[in-house]
């Protein structure tokens, strides 16, 4: 018998729907994707910062930071990724449930660990929101120096360069930052949860 057999899922006292009221808005899951140096954590950053200012109730999980916790000693093969993405959006899923306005910013840079990740959520509760911006741009930003160090091949598998990037098909926002201003996104993003009703107008 697997141990899988005696566990069991508890269905919690406080439902999803009296946090909700709670908390004033819907909690989402705003997934950022993009190539390093796109934007993901700058946009990420000044989107909480907002809705912070609305008074809703929001949570960060960004990149590096992570890395350098839950997922510490995950690196950068195609197999460490896929796991990075699989326990980023169990714990994104957790504070969703939480009644949150979580964000993530990760390349995640493979269609099927996103699709994943939207599978565990509920309906429209996933908003991938693609950071597009071309790699020629990201490299002359290169924010951390990483791109100097990948072409000159310090560093393996960098994505864009050594290691694949899935553009997504259809994200729910699509942000392009080679020709929108940091605050122009924000107020996308922004726009668009007002128009699903996540947040009041
Ligand atoms: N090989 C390689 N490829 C891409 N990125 C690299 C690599 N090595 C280190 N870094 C730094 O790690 C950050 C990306 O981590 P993620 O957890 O977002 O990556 S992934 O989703 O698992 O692909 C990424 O951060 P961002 O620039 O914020 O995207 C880089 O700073
Ligand atoms: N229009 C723009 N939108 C987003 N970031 C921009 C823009 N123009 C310049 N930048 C800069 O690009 C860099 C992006 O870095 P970062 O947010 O760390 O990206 P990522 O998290 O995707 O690696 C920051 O230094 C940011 O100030």
């Amino acid at each position: 018998m697997s141990q899988d057999e005696n566990i069991v899922w508890h269905t919690q006292t406080v439902s999803r729907e009296k946090k909700q009221v709670h908390k004033g808005h819907k909690p989402v899951l705003l997934w950022y994707t993009g190539l390093s140096g796109s934007g993901k954590s700058t946009i990420a950053n000044a989107v909480e910062s907002k809705l912070f200012e609305l008074g809703c109730h929001t949570y960060l999980l960004d990149g590096d930071n992570v890395r350098m916790g839950l997922n510490k000693g995950l690196t950068f093969s195609d197999e460490d990724r896929i796991e990075n993405i699989r326990r980023i959006s169990e714990v994104a899923k957790l504070f969703v449930d939480a009644g949150l306005i979580v964000s993530t910013a990760f390349i995640s840079p493979f269609a099927t660990d996103r699709a994943q990740a939207r599978s565990i959520m509920a309906k429209g509760e996933f908003i991938e929101v693609f950071i597009d911006t071309p790699i020629e741009v990201c490299e002359s930003r290169d924010p951390k120096g990483l791109y100097k160090k990948a072409r000159a091949g310090e560093i393996p598998n960098f994505t864009g360069i050594s290691s694949a990037f899935d553009v997504p098909i259809s994200p729910e926002i699509h942000v392009k930052t080679a020709q929108q201003s940091i605050e122009q996104s924000v107020e996308q993003i922004i726009q668009y949860l007002k128009e699903k009703e996540v947040i009041k107008l």
